[in-house]
């Protein structure tokens, strides 16, 4: 292979007349531009030769192709072919169109663009346990190798719909019983049967099927529209903001009512110009950086092999505990909860119990498999057993005093080997392990609530913490489907750090003039799930009220100290738990507006000495979202230049799985780069002289303005480099 390339395919004559074509790109044999042209070189070569009768396409080891290679996605459009020569003049011209039958013979993976070429064979043979599926719309793009065409026809619109607008793939077996995949071998069989089936439809022995030309399986018309018409409102009310399912569904209609071929016409068009979506752009962005998490420089590139992890025990089974061991069970380990009495020890049982029953109702885990999942935790009162364990997760209440006392224990009770994590989100973890000798092994295992369902883990190190500590956690968290952050030591690590400026900008501009039931409906607008005040009724105002205190200590220049929430408080108002926050809440949860919510606004404002600010008060919603959330960034620049995050895109990834803001904006760097590091400074430079220290913009945003550098790009002028400040936890090795 050319050193350039990027991928080929492989032909191989066999002397029972079947070409075989590999498609080789590791990892996931990806279609590049260079494998679509082989494959198209080595097609035609087959359809030439006289010898060929039939052909069968397979992917190198095991996996058939993880789609079209997405790393050519949106990029320069130079070596691009017309949209529609790869789906129409090849897929389905040349392929599906052949005078010699081909069989996809799929293994592992076939998605995307590797589905649709399977689809465009004459039949498909798998393995059980392969995945297929059009996973586009995640990438903010349709499919467009014929997709949107052949699956309802293969399958049917209902359920091509469902998994094209979740992304969602299916199993093999799934794939059978839809008519998507003619036959289900096992792997070693897999070659033989396809080779096979391909001679025998080339002697007409099975049927010749053109998937594109298929229409028993699709729906009568009228049911067809019906279809479509509730598809568009349901994603008009899941995803208002992003335009690129709305346009897959019309595809799809426009095919079915029109005929495929100016399906596949309109398909091509759309993917075309989706691809230079911003949408796109930002979401394919977010799909590297959240790979690029465990890229660590001095870590992960040192050769290190990670250590497994074979058996966990979790100290505390409170809320995040409970959650813990489910992450935990949930994916095969073997744990040991301990609690301190019989009675905490069954509180903390029911409670991964009832996490686990809520899971089997969502159909997330079959019902079978919970009496095996619950066998897996063994609850104890002591740290006898301890010493099986290579991994420790202390999560009990934030008291310092108790967490030193637990650290003591563990390393009198662990084995050496034994990682020691703490699931704190606030105390020093320095201080946490100040009376042990083990600092090398101690680090943070910082997880969301509720941890069995929030997908992100910050793994928190101290310059003391040793990287085979970190390799093994990292490997740890990728095995129960977390996505690992690797941050630095401080107050509020990366992602509470980066998201206090948030509710207190909030806090802020209430204070001034803007209504709070408006601040919610426009950062739900821009696409949070929820408004900051709605989030703090989630929360509570215990926990808003505390962790407001610790930033307002920690940094005393940039907090903005509002009574609102305490004044509310202490009127027994205390978010969603007491029923009344904000919002008032009925019997199920649902949120309806307080008048008398304004009360408790006047009094703050007096306590505070502000005058309500008519530019505030009609803040256009931009200007809302801006004031909101450049804070943010702000913070989140000096997160990085004080080397607590890596690298920016680790804070994209830390701020949409951490705090919901929405992928398809890219994540709150990315976003911000959109805008332009210049403006963003600049209007930070322009409210702090009307408002204060609050909004002044770090010095990390003001060089990168001022040299025009957006904030995700590595320099080696700016003084303010992340990697190099990386280096302090590093231990020299950059
Ligand atoms: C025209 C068409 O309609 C358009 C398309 O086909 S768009 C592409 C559609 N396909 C997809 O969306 C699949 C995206 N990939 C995935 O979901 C997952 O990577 C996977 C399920 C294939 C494999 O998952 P997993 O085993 O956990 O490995 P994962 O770490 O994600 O990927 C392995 C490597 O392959 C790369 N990769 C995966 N799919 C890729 C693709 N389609 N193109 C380019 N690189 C890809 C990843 O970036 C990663 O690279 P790295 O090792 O340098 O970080």
């Amino acid at each position: 292979m050319d050193s350039r390339s990027k991928g080929r395919t492989a032909v191989e004559v066999g002397a029972d007349g079947v070409a075989l074509i590999t498609i080789i790109n590791p990892p996931v044999n990806s279609l590049s531009f260079d494998v679509l042209y082989s494959l198209s070189e080595n097609y035609e070569e087959a359809l030439r030769r006289n010898d060929v009768k039939a052909i069968v396409i397979t992917g190198e080891k095991g996996k058939f192709s993880g789609g079209f290679d997405i790393t050519g996605l949106g990029g320069s459009q130079e070596r691009k072919p017309k949209p529609d020569s790869m789906s129409v003049d090849f897929l389905s011209d040349v392929v599906e169109g052949a005078k010699k039958p081909s069989v996809a013979a799929v293994d592992g993976l076939a998605l995307g663009g590797g589905l649709e070429l399977a689809m465009a064979c004459h039949a498909r043979i798998s393995t059980s346990s392969a995945q297929l599926g059009l996973p586009e719309l995640q990438l903010g793009i349709i499919p467009g190798l014929g997709g949107t065409q052949r699956l309802p026809r293969l399958i049917g619109l209902s359920k091509s719909l469902d998994m094209m607008l979740t992304s969602k793939p299916i199993k093999g077996e799934e794939a059978h019983a839809l008519g998507l995949v003619d036959a289900i071998v096992l792997p070693a069989e897999l070659i033989k049967t396809a080779r096979r089936w391909a001679l025998d439809i080339s002697e007409y022995r099975r049927p010749w099927v053109l998937s594109l030309y298929k229409t028993s399986k699709l729906e009568p018309l009228k049911e067809v529209r019906e279809i479509c018409k509730f598809a568009r409102a349901q994603v008009q009310k899941e995803a208002p903001n992003v335009k690129h399912p709305l346009i897959c569904i019309d595809v799809i209609e426009e095919g079915i009512i029109s005929g495929p071929r100016v399906g596949l016409r309109k398909e091509a068009e759309a993917s075309q110009v989706l691809s230079q979506s911003d949408t796109s752009k930002s979401l394919v962005h977010v799909f590297f950086a959240q790979r690029a998490t465990s890229k660590i420089p001095g870590i992960t590139d040192r050769g290190m092999m990670p250590r497994q992890v074979n058996k966990v025990a979790v100290v505390g089974g409170g809320l995040m505990g409970s959650g813990i061991v489910t992450a935990l069970i949930l994916n095969n380990f073997p744990v040991i909860l301990k609690e301190m009495n019989e009675n905490l020890l069954q509180t903390g049982i029911n409670r991964v119990k009832a996490n686990l029953k809520r899971q089997m109702a969502k159909g997330t885990i079959p019902l079978e498999k919970f009496d095996k999942t619950v066998s897996l935790l063994k609850g104890v009162l002591n740290y006898e057993s301890f010493k099986e364990v290579d991994l420790v997760i202390e999560a009990v209440v934030e008291n310092i005093v108790v967490k030193q006392q637990i650290f003591t224990d563990l390393e009198k009770y662990c084995g050496p080997h034994c990682i020691l994590a703490s699931n704190t989100s606030t105390i020093d973890l320095t201080l946490i392990g100040a009376k042990t000798q083990s600092h090398d092994r101690i680090v943070g295992a910082h997880f969301f609530s509720p941890a069995h369902i929030m997908p992100l883990l910050e793994i928190v190190q101290t310059p003391q913490t040793s990287p085979q500590v970190i390799l093994n956690l990292i490997s740890l968290a990728k095995k129960i489907k977390k996505t690992p952050v690797l941050v630095g030591n401080c107050t509020g690590f990366a992602v509470n750090r980066i998201f206090f400026p948030y509710t207190q900008a909030a806090t802020m501009l209430v204070e001034r003039g803007a209504h709070p039931y408006k601040i919610d409906q426009v950062v739900t607008k821009f696409g949070m799930p929820m408004g900051p005040f709605r989030l703090a009724d989630l929360v509570g105002f215990g926990v808003a009220i505390a962790t407001a205190k610790q930033f307002i200590n920690e940094f005393p220049d940039r907090t903005h100290r509002s009574m609102l929430i305490s004044i509310m408080q202490e009127d027994k108002r205390a978010g969603e738990s007491t029923r009344k926050g904000f919002y008032l809440y009925d019997e199920k949860r649902r949120a309806s507006p307080d008048p008398e919510l304004n009360k408790y606004i006047e009094k703050a404002r007096s306590i505070s000495g502000i005058a309500v600010d008519p530019k505030i008060q009609n803040l256009p919603e931009k200007d809302i979202i801006e004031m909101i959330f450049f804070p943010v960034v702000n913070e989140a620049c000096r997160v990085l230049s004080e080397g607590i995050a890596v690298k920016a895109s680790d804070l994209d990834i830390a701020s949409v799985l951490g705090m919901s803001f929405p992928a398809y904006r890219g994540g709150i760097m990315f976003w911000a780069d959109s805008l332009g590091t210049k403006y963003v400074c600049s209007r930070l430079e322009e409210w702090s002289k009307d408002y204060g220290g609050f909004f002044n913009p770090c010095n990390y945003l003001a060089q990168r303005a001022a040299q025009g550098i957006p904030l995700d790009a590595d320099t080696a002028s700016c003084p303010y480099d992340a990697l190099k400040t990386w280096g302090q936890y590093n231990r020299g090795c950059l």
